[in-house]
């Protein structure tokens, strides 16, 4: 999964309109990040903003995180691979049947195909969250159990936090590769979200990849806000 150029860094587009986004993707450099289109973007501009992207020369994230029976979900990661994304993901809840079919679908693209990751617990959810939605224990206990099931089902990694890394790792094998979001530098705020690390904390716990977003996006300077969180996980 590592290549030469394999930058760590993966910035959250999560902008409303396209002259905000391009603003900031026109002074990135596609050695030294990819990037992440979510369901806003998405939603608003489609595909052809995701080409658009390639371009330019990123590989690109689509974060739709499909969560639907396995013929839908199915038919959905196909069309992320036709759109010829790096990585997309689906919701680990949709089940056993539904991650096979997927992946199942992708084994047809060959080497070529996007890398299949599974959402497990999303980063804004604490302890409390999770007993809302009626599953017992912690998230961590819950992050591992839809970690081992997607891994059976033969997807190449998770979402998750970094704080169950050191664990995933442990568990799943150096080879699964762990995408977290969630990053906060020492000095950002966490606003929605709960499972939270700074991003060579995370690289320290065993992180594959760090999405990051309104650290970068919401920042005065997004490029210095980005070069400063590049030079401190520079070397790992
Ligand atoms: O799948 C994701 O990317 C994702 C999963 C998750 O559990 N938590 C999470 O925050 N994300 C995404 O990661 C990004 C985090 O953005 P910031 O919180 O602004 O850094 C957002 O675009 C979220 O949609």
């Amino acid at each position: 999964m590592q290549t030469v150029n394999d930058p760590k860094i993966i910035v959250a587009l999560d902008f409303a309109s396209e002259a905000s986004a391009f603003a900031l993707v026109d002074r990135l450099d596609p050695a030294k990040c990819r990037l992440k289109v979510g369901k806003e973007l998405f939603t608003r501009f489609g595909p052809q903003l995701v080409r658009s992207l390639q371009g330019r020369g990123f590989e690109v994230f689509l974060d739709l995180k499909f969560h639907d029976i396995p013929n839908t979900t199915s038919a959905a990661v196909a069309a992320a691979a036709d759109l010829g994304v790096w990585m997309v993901n689906v919701h680990a809840l949709g089940g056993e049947r539904m991650m096979v079919a997927c992946r199942e679908r992708l084994d047809a693209y060959g080497a070529d195909r996007p890398l299949l990751i599974a959402v497990t617990v999303l980063t804004s959810m604490g302890p409390e969250d999770l007993a809302g939605i009626g599953v017992a224990g912690t998230p961590e206990a819950q992050v591992s159990r839809l970690a081992t099931l997607a891994r059976n089902c033969g997807l190449d990694g998770v979402v998750c936090s970094a704080q169950e890394a050191p664990v995933l790792k442990a568990e799943q094998g150096a080879d699964f590769v762990l995408v977290t979001p969630g990053i906060r530098p020492a000095t950002a705020e966490k606003g929605d979200q709960q499972r939270v690390m700074t991003p060579s904390e995370a690289l320290r716990a065993g992180s594959d990849y760090l999405v990051i977003g309104r650290p970068i996006t919401r920042a005065p300077d997004p490029l210095a806000a980005l070069e400063v969180i590049a030079s401190e996980i520079e070397g790992f």
